[in-house]
């Protein structure tokens, strides 16, 4: 893929798919009594993006009468993510339930009262508070339960078996070679229909035919929820949102009366199709017990379907993408497949396809090209350091994943070309960068001595793959590599994440034969800059293919 130089997105920040978001418009004021020893850079009307910017050392940022607080990659976000008590989220999820998911001001006030912090333990004064009312920790409690362990495995399964169900029922690819112009539109459609019904249940669809175009709409509009318009200005933002709060309103109404809860092997339940995920039942319930309205739930879960959904589906996008473009990697894929296959059940052990060497590497290095998630914090105490440099209490401390992954000084970018640039730069998806084969002293993700990338490259077959080794540990990548933020506040789904993403593709490649109608067109495709810095970037063009399904002897 060529080289991709930045584009200038008109404003920052906004928020990660996951929870965090700030409403900032950027501003030439400043602060004087923020002014305490961290360098100012002004940001022009619109932000050029540069490295150099976001070089080592945290700068403010002058937002309106409010200042950020940019943590760059390295040493300093890794000592914002070790100081998680330290460190607050309040602020930013308060700004994501009110101005992204349109959450009452009387819910929004259930956050606001909140100030007992994350961990099992309340803060130094709120050990008193109502435990029904510490809503940060029962969330952070709940989620970090349920997705993992047997409920996240009971996740993952549904999830295979939708997604499987979904292809191969679908009327759009039969068994002549059909044209399809959007391969993104296509995941986006059943890998979130997929998601979605293991989370929250088979009836929810049936109740809601539209959600799933009505949400790809509402995340287009992201950015513009985060610059607070009057709702004149956006009439058809605001209207989706209202109506995916109506049809998540509709399904908890249908639920609440569907569901027995005096049924103790109900209750017990990890799954069952009204409420589906037991995480959700249990939501409920402490939503319920601080206080909140229907509208209030309404929102926090259009959060939870968000956060869910609206990275992991564009970061499958590349990894598919990336096999698509070589038939070398895509016949390297499919014998680290062939090995996950259990032919008992005729579906594939997603456990054994996260250990695959290269298929951890592709999603690696897919979350590592096109992930801008931002993770915020707001110190909690007065005196809060980071590498020295002391951040006012409850100032908004900000960073960009992005900065970190595309630094070229940091990451292996392979050989040096002839004409002296690297083979595979930073702004390229290179399927190989993460893994380190024990022959090869030039592998691995970190930059190697000049000397090394002169090697010519090795030819890698999948005997090699099953010798390599996907290097993503905090030793090796800290603070250049978070595309899943860091520290206690790390995103929770993570692993779900992962095991969606290379379940989808070792399903769609299993189904289907997928050719790209236009190679040298799709290899120029990058993450749509557009949407920055939202969390993982979809493609900046459309995909187009043509598909057809596989006979059932060449599938397996
Ligand atoms: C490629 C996929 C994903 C990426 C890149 C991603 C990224 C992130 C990031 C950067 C954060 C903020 C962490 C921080 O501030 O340090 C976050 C939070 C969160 N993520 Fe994810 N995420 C992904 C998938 C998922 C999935 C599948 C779920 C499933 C439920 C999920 C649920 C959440 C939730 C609920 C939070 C908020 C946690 C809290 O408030 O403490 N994410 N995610």
């Amino acid at each position: 893929m060529p080289c991709r130089s930045w584009a200038t997105p008109s404003s920052l920040p906004t928020t990660p798919r996951g929870s965090s978001a700030a409403h900032c418009k950027l501003s030439r004021k400043s602060n004087p009594q923020t002014r305490r020893g961290i360098p100012s850079h002004r940001p022009s009307h619109r932000f050029g993006l540069n490295r150099r910017r976001f070089g080592s050392v945290p700068f403010r940022l002058s937002v309106g009468l409010d200042s950020i607080f940019f943590i760059p990659y390295g040493e300093p976000i890794q000592a914002m993510f070790k100081n998680a008590r330290d460190l607050s989220m309040k602020p930013i999820i308060v700004v994501a339930m009110r101005d992204q998911f349109g959450m009452p001001p009387a819910d929004v006030a259930i956050y606001e009262r909140d100030g007992s912090g994350g961990s099992a333990k309340p803060l130094d004064g709120w050990e008193h508070m109502d435990p029904a009312h510490r809503i940060f920790h029962s969330q952070h409690r709940d989620l970090h339960a349920m997705l993992n362990g047997a409920s996240l495995e009971g996740m993952t399964a549904r999830f295979m078996a939708n997604y499987t169900a979904r292809l191969r029922a679908t009327a759009a690819v039969g068994d002549e070679w059909t044209e399809l112009p959007d391969l993104f539109a296509l995941l986006r459609t059943d890998m979130f229909h997929a998601a979605c019904t293991s989370m929250v249940g088979e009836r929810f669809f049936e109740l809601n035919p539209d959600f799933c175009r009505d949400f790809w709409e509402f995340d287009g509009h992201v950015l513009t929820y985060l610059r607070r318009p009057p709702r004149w200005m956006a009439p058809r933002a605001f209207a989706v949102r209202t109506r995916l709060l109506e049809s998540i309103k509709k399904w908890r109404q249908y639920a609440g009366r569907q569901f027995d809860a005096a049924d103790p092997a109900l209750a017990a339940a990890e799954y069952e199709p009204v409420w589906g995920a037991r995480l959700m039942r249990v939501r409920a319930d402490v939503f319920a017990k601080a206080g909140a309205s229907p509208d209030g739930c309404a929102s926090m879960d259009l959060g939870l379907l968000w956060a869910a959904n609206a990275n992991v589906i564009p970061a499958t996008l590349w990894t598919l993408l990336g096999v698509l473009l070589s038939p070398d990697l895509a016949a390297r894929v499919r014998a680290e497949m062939a090995d996950c296959l259990d032919t008992d059940t005729d579906s594939f052990r997603v456990s054994a396809l996260c250990s695959k060497p290269l298929l951890n590497g592709i999603h690696l290095e897919s979350l590592r090209f096109c992930t801008a998630a931002t993770s915020a914090r707001n110190p909690v105490i007065d005196d809060f350091r980071i590498c020295g440099w002391r951040i006012p209490r409850d100032a908004l401390m900000l960073s960009i994943s992005w900065f970190g992954a595309h630094d070229a000084r940091f990451w292996n970018t392979g050989r040096t070309l002839p004409d002296g640039t690297p083979e595979h730069p930073v702004d390229a998806y290179w399927a190989e960068r993460f893994l380190e084969y024990p022959d090869d002293p030039a592998s691995g993700p970190v930059r190697k001595p000049a000397a090394a990338s002169r090697r010519p490259a090795a030819k890698r077959t999948p005997a090699h793959d099953k010798t390599a080794k996907a290097i993503s540990h905090t030793a090796a990548l800290g603070g250049y590599f978070y595309p899943y933020g860091g520290g206690t506040r790390i995103c929770p789904g993570r692993h779900l994440a992962k095991q969606e993403m290379l379940g989808a593709v070792a399903v769609m490649l299993r189904e289907f034969e997928i050719e790209l109608l236009d190679p040298a067109a799709a290899a120029k495709a990058g993450p749509d800059l557009s949407v920055f810095p939202t969390g993982a970037l979809g493609p900046d063009r459309k995909l187009a293919v043509r598909m057809r399904r596989r006979r059932k002897e060449e599938a397996r």
